[in-house]
Formats: C-alpha cells, sequence, structure tokens
C-alpha cells in the first residue's frame, strides 16, 4: 500500500483528481469505479473543473459505482443515482448507457445482486476504483465482518454506519439496507484508490495502517490488494504536520 499524506481535503482532492484524469488520459475507454459520500465531492468536483480546462473527453469512459440504497427510487434526491448524475455523470459528459449502478428497487435483490456482479464482469477489469473508508472502517457498504470474499449483496447497515449518514435523510425516511459490491468485487479492481479525510476517520484509517487483514475492520482487506494508494489529510492521519508528530 502506498500512503500518501496531505495537508487537507482539498490538497487530497486535487491529488485524487490528477489520478483520475490520468488513468482517463491514458485509457480513454477505462471501466472506473466510482463512490459516494462526503469524502469524494471535492474530488469529482476538481476533476470536473481540469477536464473543462484541459479538454478532456469522457465520453468513452465506463463507471459502475460500489453501491445503492434499497427501498429509495433512482430520482430520490438521496439517491447515490442522483448523487452520480449530479456530481460527475452529467458534469463530465459521461454517457447514460455506460454508467452502472445497482437498482435499489428491484422486485428481486437478489437477482438484482447477481445481475450487477455480471454486468461488472462483462465489462471487464475495474481500472481504477475509487473508494472512501466509513468511521467503522466500512467500504462500499461492506460492514464489519463481511467475508472478504464477498460479492454484490444487500446489507443492513449498522447502527455506526446510519448515524454517521443520518444528516443525509433529515426530512425522509432514512434507508436501513443497500445493495453493495462486495470485498471480492472491489478486491477484483486493478488499482484502488481510498481517499480519508477528517478525524472522524482517525481510528479506522489508524487499524488499516497497522497491515493487518481482520474482517472486523473492512478496508483491511486492501492489505491483500497488490495496487493500493491511500490519499489521507494529517487529521485522518492523526497528524499535527508532516512528519510523525502523532496528535
Ligand atoms: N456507502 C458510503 C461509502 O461508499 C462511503 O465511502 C462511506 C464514507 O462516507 P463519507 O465520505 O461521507 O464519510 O460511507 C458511505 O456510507
Amino acid at each position: 500500500m502506498k500512503v500518501i499524506a496531505v495537508e487537507d481535503y482539498e490538497e487530497m482532492s486535487r491529488l485524487a483528481a490528477e489520478i483520475i484524469q490520468s488513468k482517463v488520459q491514458s485509457v480513454p475507454n477505462a471501466v472506473l469505479g466510482f463512490a459516494t459520500g462526503g469524502t469524494p465531492i471535492g474530488t469529482y468536483k476538481q476533476l470536473v473543473a481540469n477536464a473543462k480546462e484541459r479538454h478532456l473527453s469522457f465520453r468513452m469512459v465506463r463507471t459502475v459505482n460500489l453501491d445503492e440504497y434499497v427501498g429509495i427510487s433512482a430520482e430520490h434526491p438521496e439517491s447515490y443515482h442522483s448523487y452520480m448524475k449530479k456530481h460527475v455523470f452529467e458534469p463530465l459528459g459521461i454517457l447514460p448507457e455506460n454508467c452502472h449502478l445497482p437498482d435499489g428497487e428491484a422486485e428481486d435483490l437478489v437477482l438484482e445482486c447477481e445481475r450487477y456482479e455480471k454486468v461488472i464482469e462483462q465489462l471487464g477489469e475495474v481500472e481504477l476504483q475509487v473508494l472512501g473508508i466509513g468511521q467503522n472502517g466500512h467500504i462500499g457498504f461492506n460492514e464489519p465482518m463481511t467475508p472478504f470474499s464477498s460479492k454484490t449483496h444487500v446489507v443492513e447497515l449498522t447502527a455506526s454506519t446510519l448515524t454517521a449518514n443520518a444528516s443525509y435523510f433529515l426530512n425522509v425516511k432514512q434507508p436501513t439496507h443497500a445493495i453493495t459490491m462486495g470485498i471480492g468485487t472491489i478486491l477484483k479492481s486493478r488499482e484502488i484508490l481510498l481517499l480519508a479525510s477528517g478525524e472522524s476517520k482517525r481510528l479506522a484509517v489508524n487499524i488499516l495502517l497497522e497491515g493487518k487483514a481482520d474482517e472486523k475492520v473492512p478496508a483491511t482487506a486492501l492489505i491483500t490488494h497488490p495496487n493500493v494508494t491511500i490519499i489521507a489529510d494529517y487529521p485522518a492521519l492523526g497528524l499535527k504536520e508532516e512528519g510523525n508528530t502523532r496528535l
């Protein structure tokens, strides 16, 4: 695992955008794996700004997403479909037919998981998978004790995850379940870029950096992958400033 320590959220976002952008420049029809949540929003903004400034085309890019809530429609303002449309697909001009997310409203959720896993397989290798990290170390919506070999599946969200995401659902019923790529699905990606910002991620990031794979902390599965880059800011690393001064 390569760990890049950056000062703050802005620096993390700039650097992450450069990495995604150079991937598209070298492989214009790359399959990119995207994450949602608050962490990558700055990265996506920067990516959109860079693409405009440098006339970079995303027309041939294909995308997969990590997860979607169960029981809310794609048009729901807090669905990950809506998030991606707003922050990534429309501003970058990615063709709708090239964008793939699980359907959280599918009648048969088990069949939907199988369908989504097949879609990912048929697209070929995910060139670069972007990940955030939950406060409890979840990746996608793979909660603690998810087997590292898991494929796309339905999860019941833990109390920690529900609390962390409650602010997105102030006036509407918060979904309790989601469909997520499995940890095994994520690990099939050629390259993984994990972003972490802020003190709330400090515990999870520090456990990951200890380098011991443990199903209690899903992100530690990344230790077994040959090509992972972590960009974490000083608060997420528990650093006061560059160097090793722990907070
Ligand atoms: N399913 C998402 C994850 O993909 C995300 O990485 C994580 C952290 O979210 P945030 O970046 O808002 O802290 O939790 C969410 O629940």
